[in-house]
Parts: C-alpha cells; structure tokens; sequence
C-alpha cells in the first residue's frame, strides 16, 4: 500500500530524512516510533502531500505520491499532530464543513458522518461547539475529519500525545476498529510500549534514518537483549570507565559524577562478569543494578550513542 524508498528531505544544511526506506503493506498498522525530532512529521507530510521532498521515491498503491498528488489525496488520510482553533463551530458543522471539501453532500453525507461520530464515540457531542471539546475528544474528531472520504491508508501523526490513560485507551480500541475495516495505518508516537499493543509492524527512526524495521515480535527480541546497568562509586570513576570500555559486551559507558550508565548486550552471566571485574579490581561501588526503564527508552538511549 505505501512504499517509501530512498526518501531525504533536506532544510537547508540540515538533513531531517536520511535516506529512509520502508513499505507497508495492505492492512498493517505500521508503528512509526522515534524520539522528537527523529523526523516523523516531516515523512509523513511528505507522504501525504504537505511538504517537498528533496529526493526520493513514495509510492501509494503503486501511484506515484510525489508527482500525482491530486490522484493520491483520495487514497490519504492525515490527521496532524495539532488541532486549530475553531471559534463557533459545532461538531456537527466541522464534519460537514471537511465533507464539502470532498463534495459529499446531503444524506451520503449525514450518514458518512454519524457513522464517523460513531466510530469515535462522539455521537451525544453533535451539537457542542468544538472548542469546548476534551484534548482527546478533538483528537478523536481529528481522526473522523480523516477519515470523511473513506481513504485507504491513514496517516496519524502522535494521535495519543497528552493524553491521559482512559482517552489513550479509546484510541487504542478506535484503532482497533480501523484495523478491522481494513485500513492500512501509520502511526507515529515515541512512546514504544503504546504501539506494541496495537501496530502489526513498527519502523524505529532516529536522526532521520530507519534504524530498525520490521513486525512487532522480531523488534521487542532485538530490544529486550540490551539492558542498561547504572552503578555509583565512591570514588576511582575514570578506572572504572576504562575497565568497562574493555568489555565487549558493553556496547556503550556513559559516565556522570560518581555513576556510571552502561548499555550491555547480554543476560545475567554478562552482568555477573561486569560487576566481579569492579570487585576485584577494588572499585568502590556502592550500588550496581539494572535500570527499569521503558524498552523504548532503553532502546532510544542505545541507538543514539552507537551513533556518536
Ligand atoms: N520547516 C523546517 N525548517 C527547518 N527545520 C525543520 C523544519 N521542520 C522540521 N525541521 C527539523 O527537522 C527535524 C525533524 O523534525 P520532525 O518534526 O519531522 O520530527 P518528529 O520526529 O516528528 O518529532 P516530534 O516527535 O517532536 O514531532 C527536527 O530537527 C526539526 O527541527
């Protein structure tokens, strides 16, 4: 359904896509996950025709999205990480308002959108002016504007961001439905775990390049075999850094004060290793353990370092 190949995307001297591939196929739920930053919104605008591109290929069921924008519109909807201001105007008028865009009229139209109220759980909010709306319910009315004109693949730039647990929630169970009907949607968000519920497949981006592709089981593995151990010392930090950096499990040492952050690839047995080294080299450690973070975290922290 969507191909992206190649793609940059260049402001000024800043390289914001880096030569970022991926495909989608028909029906996945496509997880885009990447710190802020990573250049998420700017792949998306240019997938859904909003923004240049500096070189690349993007491909929507086989239509040339960079070249036939007007062809291609109809198969995209793009919900923005943002929603406007809209003084005066009720729930109901809004839909109406993005179906004359699309020149859906009369009772196709009434029916497209209390089906799309429906679907979102804001059919008893018509008749409210939108401003008065909830963060998670104008989300959730972002998403229907969206969806007016039935589009193939969905593009949601962050729809879950400042929400709380119970509107994160219904988003999740809305999503749900759009997987059910078929649709074939990209997600963007930097919070991992959130999308590992939901995506049947997940792109990692990190300083616009793709830094790990692929369905949702293969990426947890690969994140879950790295962990990060964060240690305290009296004292003797620059010993303790070089004996670490001799370590070839450890794929990064990250000293501050008197702690250190270690990111190693490996279990247990590794983790023993590291700490009997300290020991007999008489570091004084005060304290050495594992770091509960979120995997995504985890995984952000890795890649980003790798890098420098
Ligand atoms: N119009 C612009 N001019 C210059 N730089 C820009 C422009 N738009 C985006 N950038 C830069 O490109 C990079 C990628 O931005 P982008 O908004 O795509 O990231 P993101 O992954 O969506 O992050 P976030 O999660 O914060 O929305 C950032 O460093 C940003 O500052």
């Amino acid at each position: 359904m969507l191909k992206v190949n190649n793609l940059y995307k260049k402001f000024g001297k800043f390289t914001a896509v880096d030569n970022l591939t991926f495909h989608v196929p028909e029906g996945e739920i496509f997880g885009f996950v990447g710190p802020n930053g990573a250049g998420k919104t700017t792949t998306m605008k240019i997938v859904a025709g909003l923004l240049k591109e500096t070189s690349g290929q993007v491909y929507v069921n086989e239509i040339d999205a960079l070249k036939d924008h007007r062809k291609v519109k109809e198969y995209i909807g793009y919900m923005p990480d943002f929603f406007g201001v809209y003084d005066n105007l009720k729930v109901s008028e809004y839909l109406d308002f993005y179906a004359s865009i699309y020149e859906i009229y009369g009772k196709e139209k009434d029916k497209i959108c209390d089906d799309l109220l429906e679907l979102v759980d804001l059919s008893n909010k018509k008749g409210e002016y939108v401003d008065s709306l909830s963060r998670g319910m104008k989300q959730r009315l972002c998403l229907a504007r969206s969806l007016i004109h039935n589009p193939k693949l969905l593009i949601l730039d962050e729809p879950a961001s400042g929400m709380d647990p119970r509107a994160r929630f219904e988003m999740k169970e809305i999503l749900k439905s759009l997987r059910d009907m078929g649709k074939t949607v990209i997600i963007s968000s930097h919070i991992l775990s959130e999308l590992s519920e939901i995506c049947t497949s997940i792109g990692i981006i990190d300083k616009g390049k793709m830094v790990a592709n692929g369905k949702v089981e293969d990426i947890m593995m690969k994140l879950q075999s790295n962990k990060i151990i964060k240690m305290k010392m009296i004292n003797r930090v620059e010993e303790a850094v070089r004996l670490l950096q001799e370590i070839p499990e450890i794929t990064n040492v990250a000293p501050s004060g008197n702690s250190i952050e270690i990111a190693i690839n490996g279990g247990d047995v590794e983790m023993q290793n590291i700490l009997k080294k300290l020991i007999m080299n008489e570091i004084p450690l005060v304290s050495f353990g594992e770091e509960s973070r979120k995997l995504e975290d985890v995984f952000m922290k890795v890649t980003e370092r790798s890098e420098e």
